[in-house]
């Protein structure tokens, strides 16, 4: 299948796959997931919800290969048949940031990690677009954790892969703070294929093309509706949706 590129910044990615994990992860012989089946599709944004400890954050390590200690009894599949390393970056829920790096040089570990060379104009621009681009000289010591989550937030966008997972990337940002870096993360990943762990209806409900709610009995799909994200946050069709998943949630409690 031809599929068109996305454009983030003016630059062309790599066609992002879909993504699929049929079957359970394991670890010391205890069940943390499953059995389920959860598909991200090529392309398009896929919020995830669910209450705590369900697994979802799991399930984002078992796609990015981050699965130490977990047995997977199932598949992992990219649905063009490709290996998925190398084409997926991971927010993680911890930012992760070292300790004895600049912003900037946080912002492109990866880069230097794999030996390749740094785009720091690249990186100082996505600083400047997460509000951070006065304090890229600045240790993770010296941030907020708002603002730390925001540089992570830029390292995982410089990253420029066809394929994201996020876990609950805006939980420590203030009210506009969230919505900014929302819009932001919606511009940039614009066309990949994003899979977006969340505890926020509301957030869902702005920018989840399809939205998922894991519980222990499996997964149920909702289909968004509003219009392309990033959808006002007071727009009605979004307002109904965060009560109709809020409400799905307290059910599944
Ligand atoms: N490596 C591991 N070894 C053993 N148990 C684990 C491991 N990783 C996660 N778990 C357990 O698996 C379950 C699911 O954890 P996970 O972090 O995926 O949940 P979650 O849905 O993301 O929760 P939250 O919303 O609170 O972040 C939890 O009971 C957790 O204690």
């Amino acid at each position: 299948m031809n599929r068109a590129l996305p454009r983030a910044a003016g630059r062309a990615v790599a066609a992002p796959p879909g993504l699929g994990f049929s079957g359970r992860v394991l670890a010391g012989g205890r069940v943390l997931l499953g059995p389920v089946e959860i598909r991200a599709e090529a392309g398009r944004w896929t919020c995830l919800l669910g209450p705590s400890g369900v697994g979802k954050s799991t399930l984002l390590h078992c796609f990015s290969g981050l699965s130490e200690g977990l047995c997977l009894d199932g598949a992992v599949t990219a649905d063009d048949g490709r290996p998925l390393p190398g084409r997926i970056a991971l927010m993680a829920q911890s930012d992760g940031l070292l300790p004895w790096l600049s912003l900037i040089d946080n912002v492109t570990l990866g880069a230097r990690l794999r030996a390749q060379p740094r785009a720091r104009d690249r990186a100082r621009a996505l600083l400047d677009r997460v509000g951070l681009g006065g304090l890229a000289g600045r240790k993770p010591h010296a941030l907020s954790g708002g603002q730390r989550q925001r540089a992570a937030l830029a390292r995982t966008l410089y990253e420029d892969r066809p394929v994201v997972l996020l876990d609950e990337p805006f939980s420590a940002l203030d009210v506009a703070n969230r919505a900014r870096m929302q819009d932001l993360a919606a511009a940039q990943l614009s066309g990949r294929t994003v899979l977006h762990v969340t505890h926020d209806p509301a957030e869902a409900a702005r920018l989840g093309e399809r939205i998922a709610i894991l519980t222990a009995r499996g997964v149920e799909w909702i289909e968004a509706g509003g219009g392309a994200a990033p959808r006002a946050p007071d727009r009605a069709e979004v307002l109904e949706m965060t009560g109709r998943l809020t409400r799905r949630l307290l059910e599944a409690a």
